[in-house]
């Protein structure tokens, strides 16, 4: 399978690849969370998985848990894509706007790899204009633009769902979820307004983000409300 995100992908969310058999019924590909086990590079060398693998290292200060410096993070994010899996891989806009995720980004571009460019916001929701402009700013560096939000009220996952209907029409591939109780139906119906990934943990009591659903309960929702 290509990592083209024309279609929803769902990806499944683990620290540990050997979770992958329990992913391949209702999963596309493994989110790999780098940042959350010790040796990232040792695991993605002794993979054996059949699911291709996004990769995400992700910062502290983008609510992740890499402690070394944002350079070696970055570099062990760009070793990542040797590993023939690895066929996305998650970079921070923040990082890429700062200069800091070029020579990344030039790497994924030689080896062929997809780029997901994200943005969180961990404290609420900006307004849809925000969202819109943050989204566009993301897809003019990467194959996806995606961004998480905290909704706090249903006007929060209005203006998330709005704003991914948007920039979809205008052309640009998406990815969009509200975090949070409130938001959580935000991950099985932004699908509909055109976000193409949907992120649920492998093992539910290890939850990458709040709010997400258990990987079977997304596929089913996506695919019953998408169809
Ligand atoms: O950025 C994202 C999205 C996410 O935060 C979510 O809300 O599902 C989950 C993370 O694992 C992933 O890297």
């Amino acid at each position: 399978m290509s990592l083209d995100f024309d279609e929803f992908v769902l990806a499944a969310a683990t620290a540990d690849l050997s979770e992958e058999p329990d992913a391949r019924e209702h999963a596309d590909v493994i989110e790999f969370r780098m940042d959350l086990t010790d040796e990232p590079l040792a695991a993605l060398e002794s993979y054996e998985g059949e699911l291709p693998i996004l990769a995400t290292n992700r910062a502290a200060w983008e609510g992740g848990e890499w402690d070394g410096s944002d350079e070696e993070r970055l570099e062990v994010l760009a070793e990542a894509t040797e590993f023939d899996a690895v066929k996305a891989i998650d970079v921070e806009l923040e990082a890429i706007l700062d200069g800091d995720a070029e020579s990344v980004l030039g790497t994924a571009r030689d080896r062929g790899v997809s780029v997901v460019a994200s943005a969180h916001d961990f404290e609420g929701t900006p307004s849809r204009g925000e969202i819109a402009s943050t989204l566009t700013e993301a897809a003019k560096h990467a194959d996806v633009a995606k961004m998480a939000v905290t909704a706090e009220s249903k006007k929060d996952a209005l203006a998330l769902l709005a704003a991914t209907e948007q920039v979809t029409a205008h052309g640009d591939t998406v990815a969009t979820m509200a975090m949070g109780d409130v938001g959580s139906h935000t991950r099985a119906v932004a699908p509909v307004y055109g976000s193409k990934i949907g992120y649920a943990p492998v093992d539910p009591a290890e939850a990458t983000a709040p709010g997400q659903y258990d990987l079977e309960t997304l596929s089913i929702l996506v695919s019953e409300l998408s169809s």
